[in-house]
Order: structure tokens, then sequence, then C-alpha cells
């Protein structure tokens, strides 16, 4: 295994060393991956700033022909899937899926890349006649930010991690990329960011569209955040982590955005009609999401909430029997395993709150097993401790009184990425009535689903109000994460020659365009 990390075409050993575990046995596996120092940290954005202006010029087709090279690239990497489980403890079958949608995220992107309207041409021609002031030629479209800080998250060691989506969407808007690779998974990244690395040098572009630091130090990634050459931070994982690197951007000479995903309960609302039809079917499919990944998904369903009832008594039995059958899964670090005891154990602690499940208990390191709470409308209303993410596969199931107690729960909540409603016809009417307080409060409003497993596709919103992101206006799944790194530009009445290939009159590249108001 190569403990190198990344600098633009270098590969850097040497000096302090740390290692990844394996999460299910706490050993250390068999590699010393160089630790980057602050000094590297200044070499990577240098280079990134060096490859700025050539990589955001190329053509779109270049760009997106980098993007489909990175993936195959990522196909070719013998050995990746078998990694990325020793150092997460995660499946075969879900890292082979995550690859695959690795893969699919980065090919979307070129497909974004080649259909062109990411670039937002806006032409708004001359009007030199009109009165009783002539309208200048005027021309927009959207240019990348700069280079961009990735942190790779833990949970999705492909996905959300390297090549993920924050990386794939900087590089379609034409940001080079430095990495901060998750230190629970060195090695995956390592290989991940070798074959962007290889994809690079096939393409032909400048060194420093990508390098990938490595270190278990804090202090590295505020390094990246500080650097002043970095203008835009893409970020999942904890609150306390996407906060402080907020602060450090806030607080740089010149701020920048830090898209941050962080942290969210995604509440799921059973509707009557439909938990009388089908509370059962509903009450296990429950907890299949709830303890896919042993829980370790942004998106889980960790609050649901009914009018209390018998209906909703024996979709409680349901879901804790089956969550009883549920056997411990490795999670992803000791440190993330010690945080869901930690919580599992503050939850079962309050006098409001009766355990109505536990897992399956099991041997070995950094089990996580499984945990189902009931608390009544009032209560959870009453004690904002009861709505903190607990990450991994804890879930309560709030009992209100009424619709309106219901409401009041939801209004209590603090931004969400999801919320989930159960229901059939006969539940629409009251479900309509807390839609607009839905839409204040999450990103994502699905029915009859689970919030576990987000499509990659044009439509998705992975995102919401704090704290479930520190930008509600974005997504970091979907095509619309490009946005987070572009901006507007306007030429106003720039010779020909002198304006850029997709705004020339011509329209060399062929790029859809809204001239005068219209569409093209
Ligand atoms: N909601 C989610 O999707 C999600 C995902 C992963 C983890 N988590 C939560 O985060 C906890 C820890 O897990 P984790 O290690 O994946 O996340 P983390 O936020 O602790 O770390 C993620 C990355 O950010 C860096 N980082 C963290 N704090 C920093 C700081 N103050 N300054 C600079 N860099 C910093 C880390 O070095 C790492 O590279 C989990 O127990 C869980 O509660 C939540
Ligand atoms: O953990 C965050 C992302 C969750 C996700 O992508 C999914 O549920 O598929």
């Amino acid at each position: 295994m190569d403990g190198s990390f990344l600098i633009g075409s270098h590969a850097v050993s040497g000096g302090e060393t740390f290692q990844a575990f394996d999460p299910a046995t706490n050993e250390a596996l068999d590699t010393d991956f160089a630790v980057s120092t602050v000094e590297h940290v200044a070499q990577a954005c240098a280079l990134a700033d060096d490859a700025f202006d050539s990589f955001r010029d190329l053509d779109p087709e270049a760009r997106a022909t980098f993007l489909d090279t990175v993936a195959d690239e990522i196909e070719a990497t013998d050995g990746l899937v078998e990694r990325a489980m020793a150092e997460s403890g995660l499946p075969e079958a879900r890292l082979t899926g995550e690859r695959g949608r690795t893969c699919g995220q980065l090919r979307l992107f070129a497909k974004l890349l080649r259909q062109g309207r990411w670039a937002n041409v806006v032409v708004d021609n001359a009007m030199p006649d009109r009165k009783p002031l002539p309208r200048a030629d005027l021309r927009q479209r959207r240019i990348a930010v700069g280079p961009v800080a990735v942190f790779g998250a833990s949970n999705f060691p492909l996905a959300f991690s390297v090549a993920g989506g924050d990386t794939a969407s900087a590089f379609a808007a034409g940001c080079p990329v430095v990495c901060k690779g998750h230190p629970a998974h060195p090695g995956t990244s390592v290989l991940v960011g070798r074959a962007i690395q290889a994809a690079v040098k096939k393409c032909g572009l400048h060194e420093g569209v990508f390098s990938l630091i490595q270190g278990p130090a804090n202090e590295l990634g505020a390094a990246l955040v500080r650097d002043p050459r970095i203008k835009a931070v893409g970020f999942t994982g904890s609150r306390g982590g996407g906060l402080a690197l907020v602060e450090i951007a806030q607080n740089r000479p010149e701020p920048i955005p830090v898209y941050a995903e962080m942290s969210s309960i995604n509440p799921v609302l059973l509707f009557p009609a439909a938990l009388a039809a089908r509370g059962e079917a509903m009450g296990k499919a429950y907890v299949g999401s709830l303890t896919m990944g042993s829980g370790q998904f942004c998106t889980n369903p960790g609050v649901v909430v009914g009018l209390d009832s018998p209906d909703l008594d024996s979709f409680a039995q349901t879901a804790a029997d089956a969550l009883v059958e549920a056997q411990p899964q490795v999670m992803l670090t000791s440190g993330i395993h010690a945080n869901y005891d930690k919580g599992v154990e503050l939850l079962s602690g309050q006098s409001s709150v009766e355990t109505l499940a536990r897992g399956a208990e099991g041997t070995g390191c950094n089990r996580g097993r499984a945990a189902l709470f009931t608390t009544t409308g009032k209560a959870f209303i009453d004690n904002p401790e009861l709505a903190h993410e607990v990450f991994g596969a804890a879930s309560i199931i709030v009992k209100c009184q009424s619709f309106e107690e219901v409401r009041q729960v939801l209004a209590g909540m603090e931004g969400q990425l999801t919320i989930t409603l159960q229901l059939d016809d006969a539940d629409q009417e009251e479900a309509a009535k807390l839609l607009p307080l839905m839409e204040r409060k999450a990103g994502r409003i699905l029915a009859n689903g689970w919030p576990t497993g987000v499509e990659v596709s044009y439509a998705m919103v992975h995102g919401g109000p704090f704290p479930a992101t520190s930008d509600p206006r974005t997504t970091s799944v979907g095509t619309a994460a490009i946005e987070r790194f572009l901006r507007p530009v306007c030429y106003q009445d720039l010779p020909d020659a002198l304006l850029p290939k997709p705004v020339k009159h011509g329209n060399p590249l062929g790029l859809p365009r809204t001239v005068d108001g219209e569409q093209e």
C-alpha cells in the first residue's frame, strides 16, 4: 500500500507518519502514511492557484473528458473496495455500490458540462436606438470561483470523500481541488487520489488541478481553509468540525464560503390513514432504513412523529420486534462508536424517554447496537436534547395528542436535510397544512419512502437550513452542487475578439443561451 500523500504530480513520503485502523479489530493496518505539514498545504494551494486559469478556461468538453477519465481510473483501481472495507468496516456490497455511485456522479457532471446550461450564458443585445438612453451589449456567464478545499467524509469513503460529490462538482465548475483526506481511511484516499492524478496526466492538465494532503491533526485542515488561495470549502462531518471551519473561513482577511453538511435527524411523519393501512410494513421498512450502514447516514431517520393511537402502538411494536433482530454492525471508527454509545446513554437516561428495544448484542470491537426509544410530544417539545443527532442506528418515536402538537414538535426542530411523510389519500388535507412549515425546515420532502439513499440527479437537494448545512441555498448532491463553485461575470460592450468563447457573438461552443429574455 502506498503511504504517500500527493502534491500535484508528486507523491511525498518521509517524515512523521500515522496509521489506519481496522474498526472491526482496532488493529493498525499495514501501512505508515506520511503526514503532510502546513508547508505542504501551502505548496498544494500554490500549485492549485497556478493551475486555476488554464483549468477553468478548458472547453467544457475537455473538462467533461477529464471527469470521465477520473471515473475510468477509479474503476480500474485494483484493491479499492477491499481497502475501503478494511478501513471503514463497511461491507463489500455497500462499497461496490458506493464506487458505482461515485463514478456515476463524476459522469453525470461530465454530461452536465456537455449540456452547457451550467454556464448560464445570458445575452442582452445592445439597443443603440433605445430612447431615452441606448442599452449596452451585456453578456453574462458563470466562471469558477478558484481553488476549493474538500474535506473527505468518514461515512462515505468513496462517494463523499476524495473523488466524491464536492470534488466532482468543483472540478466540473473548473476549480482545482486540494483535498484533506479523512484520517480514518488514508489508504482508500491515496488509491482514489492516485486515480485522479493519473487522469490529470492522461488529459494533459496542469498538475496543480489536484492535491491530496493527509494527517490526523485538525491544524492541517485549518491551515488549508486559512490559505488565501483557497476560495471555497466543501465539508461533510460533525457539527463541531463544520462550525470550526466556518469560523476560520469567516475570520480570514478575505472571508470565503464554507459548504458544510453537518447534522440532521430527518423527521418522519406518520399520518393516520397510512398507519392504519400499512403500519406493519412501515415498521419493518423504518428499521431497515434506520440500521442500514449501522445508521451512519446523514439521512438516517432519527425521529418518527405520529398521533398517539393503537395503530401507532402496533407500528412501534413491529419496529421494536424488527430492531431486536438487528445484528450489531461495525461502526466507522472507535471515536464514532464511542460518540454513538454516549448519545444512546444520554437518551436512555432521560426520565421522559422509554427504551422500546435494543438490537442484538454482539462481540467484537466497535459494534453499534441499534436503539429504539419513545416519548411524548410534550416531552419532546420541552426538552431540546431529545432532538440532538445521535450518529448511528438510534431513533425515537414521538407520540402526539393532536395534529397541533405534531406541528409544534416540527416547529421546535432545527433545520433538516429531509422530512418524510407516510401518508395515504385521506391524509393529504392534514399534510397540506404542514407543508409550508416543512418547506421552512428541510431541503427535501419525500412521501412514502425513506430518507436514506439519495439519488444523484438534476433535481436532488441534499441540503437544508442550519444545522443540516451551513448554507441552505444549495446542495452537496446532484448537479446543482456545481453552483456552489461558480460566480457570474458580466461583459459590457467588450469587442468580440476579447470576449471569452462562451459569450462570443457567434457562440462557437454552441452553449444554450438566454437572449433578450428568451431561451434559445
Ligand atoms: N451528519 C453526518 O453526515 C456526519 C457524518 C460523519 C460524521 N458525523 C459526526 O461527526 C462525528 C465525528 O466523525 P468524523 O470524524 O467523520 O467528523 P469530523 O467532523 O470530526 O471530521 C471530519 C473532517 O474534518 C476535520 N476537522 C474536524 N474538526 C476540525 C477542526 N476543528 N478544525 C479543522 N479540521 C477539523 C477532521 O480532521 C476530518 O478531516 C461523528 O461521531 C458524528 O457524530 C456526522
Ligand atoms: O451521509 C450522508 C449522505 C447520505 C446519502 O448520500 C444517502 O443517504 O444516500
